[in-house]
């Protein structure tokens, strides 16, 4: 391909020097795919642009938060006209509630919501939540799902940590692994035997909503049911992190789709709109005990910030119109169809798991279900197919235990345009085999 990457090799040879692996955060440096990672200039609708001037059909947008597009009119205007009225105040605002309440009305499990500024700050702070309101110290997580870097969770956990070969972190202390238990996916049998040891021991099980840090992996039906059944039994709380699943893969995120009612909830990525936002929330009886209503600490200078919640609002407001997310899962069936032709076509295996808009391809010929089976894929087959769609204008996530994320913006001609791409790029795959 003559697509030309000079400015950005050097801007990494640089960034390195300065940031650790030149990036600030590990997944981003597509170290698992064989190449240097490309740097952003700028981005619009569906599109990336990067440094060399080269356009993508961007599929990761943002890790999950772009769901409307990039620069939307109506996002980009109401943070213009934000910025004006000041950037941070450390006091609160009406917009707060705003959108508290726009969460609160698609999430009928939630009372209450706390806003903080990521992800991970939303997890660890349901997770403290859960032991202080429990009085118990130990959680449950399953295998490869991630659920953002703090440490009690950093324990085979998925994403960047699976993908670099650490799922299980150096640096997070033997007494604070020994409170994580951890459980197969998908595998309730497992799960009871692990309560009827523990049960008594156990604050809460902590579970994505639906899993796309071993790539996407949908929950078996009646699994939720499950898990919600058990912990309610043996008096744990269910926390599902809805940080990747919340407003992506329904409004009301996977709880709203699959039916089940758990005691907190977390949230990121599109609640922010692409600015730092996280949160969690839940039950009032629970969320009371946070502080200062409660004695369970938790801060942030920035938490609650009104040009995040700006941004949070009005993303909210355009994905609350009828007919949004029957959009999105057309565009997407669509694209994994074509996708999934365009793999047999040239005979290479690929298991496509969805849900709405994220989905991943698996380079395996087995059902994936879990952590296990995600591991049967081919990474290299995916590392050579992910540079060839990079050739052809193509951004996906550099790991094949990521989602791809559809947006809004996405065109018939964008889907098509990538399901052109993929039919040379699995065609280089199967020429790559036939080879070894
Ligand atoms: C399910 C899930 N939970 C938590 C996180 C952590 O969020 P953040 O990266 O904003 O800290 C992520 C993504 O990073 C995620 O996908
Ligand atoms: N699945 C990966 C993520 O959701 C987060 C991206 C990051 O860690 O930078």
């Amino acid at each position: 391909m003559s697509r030309i990457y000079d400015r950005s090799e050097q801007l990494f040879a640089e960034a390195k020097t300065l940031i650790p692996g030149g990036v600030n955060s590990p997944v981003r440096a597509f170290k698992s795919v064989g190449r240097n990672p490309v740097f952003i200039d700028r981005a619009e609708g569906a599109y990336l642009y990067d440094v060399d001037g080269n356009k993508y059909v961007d599929y990761v947008g943002s890790w999950g938060p772009m769901i409307v597009g990039h620069v939307h009119p109506e996002v980009s205007e109401a943070l213009k006209a934000a910025i004006d009225r000041g950037t941070s105040y450390g006091a609160p605002t009406e917009l707060e509630s705003r959108l508290a309440k726009l969460v609160l009305e698609a999430f009928p499990a939630m009372d209450m919501v706390r806003m903080v500024n990521s992800g991970t700050e939303a997890t660890m702070s349901a997770l403290r939540l859960a032991r202080g309101y429990t009085g118990r110290s130990k959680i449950v997580k399953f295998e490869g799902c991630y659920h953002g870097h703090a440490d009690s969770l950093l324990i085979k956990a998925g994403s960047g940590a699976l993908t670099l070969g650490v799922p299980t972190s150096p640096g997070v202390p033997a007494n604070i692994a020994n409170n994580t238990i951890t459980a197969p996916y998908n595998d309730l049998e497992t799960l009871k035997a692990i309560f009827a040891e523990a049960g008594d021991d156990i604050a809460a099980i902590i579970i994505e909503g639906v899993p796309g840090n071993m790539g996407v992996v949908p929950p078996a039906p009646g699994y939720l049911q499950g898990v919600r059944e058990l912990t309610r039994q043996y008096g744990a709380l269910m926390i599902v992190d809805e940080v990747m699943s919340g407003f992506r893969v329904d409004f009301g995120g996977a709880q709203t789709l699959y039916g089940v009612e758990p005691d907190l909830t977390c949230l990121g990525k599109i609640i922010g709109g692409g600015l730092p936002v996280g949160a969690y929330g839940g039950k009032a009886e629970i969320m009371e005990k946070v502080s200062p209503a409660g004695p369970i600490y938790q801060a942030g200078t920035l938490s609650g910030n009104p040009l995040a919640m700006t941004a949070g609002i009005i993303t909210l407001e355009i994905l609350k119109r009828p007919g949004t997310y029957a959009a999105l899962d057309e565009k997407a069936a669509y694209l994994a169809d074509g996708l999934a032709k365009a793999a047999e076509k040239a005979g290479v295996p690929v298991w496509t798991n969805r849900v709405g808009s994220m989905l991943t391809g698996f380079f395996t010929d087995k059902p994936v279900i879990d952590f296990a089976s995600a591991c049967t894929s081919d990474t290299a087959a995916f590392g050579t197919y992910f540079r060839a769609m990079l050739d052809r204008g193509v951004y996906l996530a550099c790991s094949q235990f990521e989602a791809a994320f559809l947006s809004l913006a996405m065109t018939k001609e964008d889907l098509d345009f990538t399901i052109a791409a993929a039919e040379e790029a699995f065609q280089v795959v199967a020429a790559e085999r036939a080879k070894a």
